[in-house]
């Protein structure tokens, strides 16, 4: 996969330099690159953005500088732009399994109050756009809501996370366990300032520590994301839980 990030702060994506992406990178196994959009600039100072017509606080992003990279990092190729903002569609798990499926994905990474719109409308003539939120918050602009989705994307190719990792179990995954957030996990010693692991885990019985495991879950997707009990057959409620 091929993925390019248009910003003017490159150096915010040093992370991805880093840890199983940077290996990834490394290997070859995953192209990402990074390109700043004052490049495609002209003037002495490297504009970017100027006054919201209608008026209004703040700056927009101007779209000349977006159209020229766009036309030089797409090139023609087949490719999806993915535009980060805050009144997006809500990015989600089955999202980044989509979208690991593609060849070529391009972020764009507005600031100030956004891209001229007719940025997005002009790439869609010529390719897929996507305009995602990454939660109902507002950020200061598209960088950390890119290296969030760069994140969730890559680690589901093939090879990326190492065998020490997988992205099998993760919670809102299938598996028996979909729409649960993950219970807890253990580790030596056994015990631990006074608390001890519990004693199915060292039960070496596999299935009753599925159970324990499918229970803690529920229990803590009841507690933490009664939004996800609720599309939750009816069955998979432990009667404890009912009466909880
Ligand atoms: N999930 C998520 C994504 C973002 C995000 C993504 C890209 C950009 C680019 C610029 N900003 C700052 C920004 C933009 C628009 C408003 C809303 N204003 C209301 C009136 C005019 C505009 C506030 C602040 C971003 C924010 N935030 N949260």
């Amino acid at each position: 996969m091929r993925i390019d990030i248009i910003s003017i702060f490159p150096d915010y994506f040093a992370p991805l330099d880093l840890s199983l992406i940077g290996r990834a990178r490394a290997s070859g196994l995953l192209d990402v690159r990074v390109h700043d959009l004052r490049s495609w600039t002209h003037d002495r100072h490297n504009t970017v953005d100027d006054t919201p017509y209608g008026g209004g606080p703040g700056m927009v992003m101007k779209p000349e500088p977006w159209g020229e990279a766009l036309d030089e990092v797409v090139a023609g190729a087949p490719a999806r732009l993915i535009l980060p903002t805050p009144s997006g569609r809500p990015f989600r798990q089955a999202d980044a399994e989509r979208l690991a499926g593609e060849e070529r994905l391009v972020f764009g990474c507005g600031r100030y109050e956004g891209i001229d719109s007719r940025v997005a409308a002009d790439a869609a003539l010529r390719m897929p756009v996507e305009e995602v939120s990454i939660g109902d918050y507002v950020l200061n602009g598209g960088e950390s809501a890119t290296l969030v989705m760069v994140e969730a994307i890559t680690r589901l190719l093939p090879g990326v996370l190492g065998n020490t990792e997988s992205a099998v179990q993760d919670s809102f995954a299938s598996g028996g366990m979909e729409n649960l957030v993950e219970g807890p996990v253990y580790t030596k010693p056994v015990m631990w300032r006074d608390q001890e692991v519990p004693p199915v885990l060292l039960s070496g019985n596999h299935g009753a520590v599925d159970r324990w495991r499918r229970d803690q879950a529920l229990r803590k997707t009841a507690r933490n994301r009664p939004d996800l009990v609720g599309a939750m057959p009816e069955e998979a409620l432990d009667r404890r839980d009912r009466e909880v």
